[in-house]
């Protein structure tokens, strides 16, 4: 037990708002998690591409998770509290209650969650504006970001949600503001889901031009015009209130959150790697990419110096390492694709007993079953007639086109569980694909990279790590702490605790390598093979629509 330990330890509390579930450890000034709970949330789909949350439900897991990992530990100990979530739209009224952001006018689902794509038209007329401002988020604006869906709100729930609004927060900022009180917001959120500069800050005439006006005329307040830098220490910590539904002490400090991608960033980019065997040691870290792999895959890239990547969002200067510009590819789902893909196949009643009789995950058991099926060649090569391309739920990078679908190719008759297992295979590849098109380019645009990091739900998958190294040609660094995401978010409170100069000292500090996965050379022709079949498929899949529109 930590409590238990001679040295009186200095412990911080991260707390991860995922997509799925609410995390929380409890981490050591060495990086090391001590404890860990998590607790599902829900999540509601009223109308197809319509997905919301209820920022009471996901306040309410944050307070079981962390009451959890403090259990049976020494309060006093706990130095400071760190929040990071996904880019989600939390709406609220002017006495900060929750306000309906649905027809139905249920106040309890007030998040217009970040995979929402309600706001294409919205989207679409904010791009042909070509403001200045969308050089900075790829030259393209993405339906996931928050201006189009504020937008959304003024035209189509005026009276029962625009016009009482007093308070947009993105996620993380709500869950700062509930734990503090303090309404500022950190530059990560606005800086790269709401066009703020943290050079120039708001632009009046972008909000203007896109019918927004209503935010310039009241100077912000209600999207924020405070703005704290991730990791800084917000107001006078905890308030008492918070410290009760926490079961933390009152005045603990409390961190400006980073959106959940930008955590995990955190807790894997600056790990010390010498001793590894990897070409990173000796080059700087801007040739490292933390690929944080959860319902969403993102490719955090930085540099000293501004890098434009058509389809990459970004450059945005400090919005995850202070004093580095960030690029940020994505995929917008893909351990969702992989649930949906595997759920939705005839076999999968079948597999989840098999699974259940082994007592393992439905993950490993269609691992271990193309272990088995692959006999002698390498376990890549059982996709030879079957190709994927993942954008179920549209491109976010490198293509920037949220019309895109996705394509499989390679359907025989048959559907047992061989069938279902190289599907799945054949969906992780497609998804390792999409990030060495990303990689490629970033390359382009003047990235240098040679190392992967990847950490989130889907690095727990050793044939997804495995097909990423093969397919990009990269070693893929993976932390000790596998739950990186929750290290980065400790990181945050462990700055705002004083207890660490500065955000890189507590990057070298608390995040450490745990194993290296080497990418299989002797198969590269193979997958240089299926990468240019990858590309054609989007290729295609374009001359489609093309005819169509002719018709
Ligand atoms: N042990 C595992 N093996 C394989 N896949 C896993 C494992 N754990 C989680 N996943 C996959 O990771 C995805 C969720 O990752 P997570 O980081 O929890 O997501 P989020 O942060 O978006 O809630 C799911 O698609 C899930 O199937
Ligand atoms: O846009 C993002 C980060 O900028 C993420 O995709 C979003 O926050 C969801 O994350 P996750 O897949 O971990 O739930």
């Amino acid at each position: 037990m930590p409590g238990g330990d001679q040295e009186p330890g200095r412990y911080y509390v991260g707390v991860d708002v995922g997509t799925g579930s609410v995390r929380a450890a409890l981490v050591d000034q060495r990086g090391t998690l001590l404890a860990f709970a998590d607790q599902a949330i829900n999540k509601w789909e009223p109308q197809f591409n319509h997905h919301e949350q209820s920022s009471e439900d996901i306040w309410a897991a944050c307070c079981i998770v962390t009451k959890k990992v403090v259990q049976g530990i020494n309060l006093n100990q706990i130095r400071g509290l760190g929040f990071d979530a996904t880019c989600s739209l939390v709406v609220l009224d002017k006495q900060f209650r929750p306000l309906p952001v649905n027809h139905e006018g249920d106040s309890h689902r007030n998040i217009i969650m970040w995979l929402d794509h309600r706001a294409v038209s919205q989207v679409h007329r904010i791009n042909n504006t070509k403001h200045s401002v969308l050089q900075y988020v790829g030259g393209v604006m993405s339906v996931e970001m928050q201006a189009p869906k504020l937008l959304w709100l003024k035209e189509n729930l005026r009276e029962t949600c625009w016009d009482k609004a007093g308070h947009f927060f993105d996620l993380p900022d709500f869950l700062s503001w509930k734990a503090t009180g303090v309404t500022a917001r950190s530059l990560c959120s606005l800086v790269c889901k709401w066009t703020y500069s943290a050079e120039k800050g708001w632009d009046d005439s972008f909000w203007k031009m896109i019918g927004l006006e209503d935010f310039v005329s009241d100077n912000y307040s209600k999207i924020g015009n405070q703005v704290l830098p991730p990791g800084a220490s917000l107001g006078n910590g905890l308030t008492p209130e918070a410290a009760r539904d926490l079961g933390l002490p009152a005045g603990i400090a409390v961190s400006a959150s980073l959106i959940d991608a930008h955590a995990g960033g955190l807790g894997v980019i600056g790990t010390d790697v010498r001793g590894h065997g990897l070409a990173c040691e000796g080059q700087p870290v801007t040739s490292r990419l933390a690929v944080i792999c959860g319902t969403s895959s993102c490719h955090m890239g930085i540099s000293k110096d501004p890098i434009f990547v058509p389809g990459v969002w970004g450059p945005y200067f400090s919005a995850m390492v202070p004093g580095f510009w960030l690029n940020e590819g994505g995929q917008s789902v893909t351990g969702k694709l992989i649930d949906h893909m595997v759920q939705g196949h005839a076999a999968f009643p079948e597999l989840q007993a098999k699974a259940t009789a082994r007592c393992q995950s439905i993950y490993a058991y269609l691992n271990s079953h193309l272990d088995l099926i692959k006999k002698a060649q390498p376990v890549g090569f059982l996709t030879v007639d079957l190709h994927v391309w993942p954008d179920f739920h549209g491109n976010r990078s490198p293509l920037a086109d949220l019309t895109l679908k996705g394509m499989v190719t390679g359907l025989k008759l048959s559907q047992d569980l061989d069938d279902l297992a190289i599907l799945y295979l054949a969906t992780v590849q497609a998804i390792a694909f999409g990030t060495r098109f990303i990689i490629e380019a970033m390359e382009a645009a003047g990235h240098s990279i040679s190392t992967l990091f990847l950490c989130g739900g889907l690095s727990k998958n050793p044939l997804f790590v495995q097909m990423h190294a093969d397919i990009t040609g990269m070693p893929v660094v993976l932390s000790q702490e596998v739950e990186s995401v929750l290290v980065g978010a400790a990181i945050l409170g462990a700055c705002a605790s004083g207890d660490f100069t500065s955000v890189q000292e507590a990057m070298a500090r608390m995040s450490k390598v745990g194993r290296v996965v080497f990418p299989r050379l002797e198969d590269k022709r193979y997958y240089d093979k299926k990468y240019q079949v990858f590309l054609k498929l989007v290729e295609h899949q374009k001359e489609y629509t093309a005819i169509m529109k002719g018709v």
